[in-house]
């Protein structure tokens, strides 16, 4: 892993392919667990593209940090993810290492607001060849996109909330017309592109609980007013609550959903529940210039260490990032690879023979690493 990477997308030669940064958080937990084969994996697949480079800087942050050294997020590795072209990140957190206000150890709420990533993109569908535990909604399928508000809401209160001597306690909800438009054109957008590749029906959903708060009354009224510049885009809005019954009984409804930063956090991970587990949940938070790929889970520390933990949300995160990459800097090469490592990770769900035990399976963490590239390869040879 290299520290001093070239400037972004740089060439470093009238014809070598342009090289892209890549900043690794292999945190805590099952997080390095996942981490280490995704890097081989992406290594893979970038020489056999040849039509781009990635060179990866590994950089400490997270709970065992915290605890060793007394911080959570360095500042040179803060500085080294500002410089990167992306960041990849596999899980933060220990239950049983805290802040002194008895908080957990959790430097991805800080590098989100640092780096200004306010749309959080978390698929949930079902992968082909995949079941559900929802029967129903597997006989008619479904495939929409939660859009989790990622840098305010509740969670702007982390680190600022107040306990008032032992009697009470209070969190402060922010939403901001700055971040709610950009985060509602980000959702209007990303359902148009849906539409024009037959993703899905072009429907944006504002989740929100706008009958009770002023707040969530106040994020719907802009909702209404950035849909009036998207007319080509179904408008529609739901409260929390029913979308969390509606998710379970018929998920098919929705396209692309967008809500508050702490409502996103959960309804996603009721998503990888009716997806069958954490372990298929990719992610990524996009900012305006820059962004973070991680799974939607956490360190998992009830499995660490063990070589159970299933590292497709981490490989699907990382395809994510390849996606993004190849749109902002037009490298083709890069979109068709995120495209055949998804399908790669599809073949062995598909296949249904090596999977970790999330999935029913009995294999481990690299073994099912080890059968994504080898679909990958088939892939590549088939096509050649
Ligand atoms: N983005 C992040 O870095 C996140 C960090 N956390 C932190 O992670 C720690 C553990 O939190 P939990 O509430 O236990 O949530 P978790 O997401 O780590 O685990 C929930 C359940 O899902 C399972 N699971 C998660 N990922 C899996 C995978 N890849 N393969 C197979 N099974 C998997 C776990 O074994 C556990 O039973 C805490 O310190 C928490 O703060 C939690 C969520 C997100
Ligand atoms: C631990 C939180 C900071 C993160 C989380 O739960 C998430 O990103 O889904
Ligand atoms: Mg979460």
């Amino acid at each position: 892993m290299s520290v001093s990477n070239p400037p972004s997308g740089s060439t470093n030669g009238r014809n070598a392919p342009p090289r892209f940064s890549v900043a690794v958080f292999e945190g805590d937990g099952i997080g390095p667990e996942i981490m280490a084969p995704t890097v081989d994996l992406l290594s893979e697949v970038a020489a056999a593209s040849g039509a781009f480079g990635l060179d990866f800087t590994s950089v400490p942050a997270g709970a065992g940090h915290y605890r060793d050294y007394g911080v959570s997020l360095p500042e040179e590795s803060m500085e080294i993810a500002r410089k990167s072209d992306a960041i990849l990140l596999s899980a933060m957190g220990l239950p049983e290492v805290r802040y002194p206000d008895g908080t957990e150890i959790s430097p991805q709420i800080e590098l989100r607001m640092e780096l200004g990533l306010f749309a959080g993109v978390r698929p949930v569908l079902i992968h082909p060849g995949q079941g559900s535990p929802l029967k129903v909604a597997e006989k008619k399928g479904f495939d929409f996109v939660i859009i989790r508000e990622s840098t305010e809401g509740l969670f702007a209160s982390h680190g600022k909330g107040r306990v008032n001597g032992d009697q009470s306690a209070e969190e402060t909800l922010v939403i901001t017309r700055e971040v709610s438009e950009k985060l509602f054109e980000f959702a209007f957008n990303l359902a148009r592109r849906r539409k024009e590749t037959g993703k899905g029906p072009g429907k944006v959903h504002c989740v929100d609980k706008a009958n009770v708060f002023q707040a969530f009354a106040f994020f719907r009224k802009i909702f209404h007013e950035v849909a009036e510049r998207h007319t080509d885009i179904e408008a529609q809005t739901a409260y929390v609550d029913a979308t969390a019954l509606w998710m379970v009984q018929r998920p098919e409804m929705f396209d692309v959903m967008v809500t508050e930063n702490m409502f996103g956090d959960i309804l996603s991970d009721l998503g990888a529940g009716i997806m069958g587990s954490l372990g298929l949940a990719p992610s990524a938070d996009i900012g305006l210039d820059s962004a973070v790929f991680q799974p939607c889970h956490g360190s998992a520390p009830d499995i660490a260490g063990k070589g159970l933990a299933n590292p497709l949300a981490m490989i699907l995160s990382a395809s994510m990032m390849l996606e993004w990459l190849g749109h902002e800097h037009g490298v083709a090469e890069m979109l068709d690879a995120s495209e055949r490592v998804t399908a790669a990770v599809n073949d062995v769900i598909g296949e249904g023979r090596i999977m970790t035990p999330d999935l029913g399976g009995s294999a481990n963490t690299e073994a099912v690493a080890g059968a994504v590239l080898e679909a990958f390869n088939r892939r590549l040879k088939a096509a050649a």
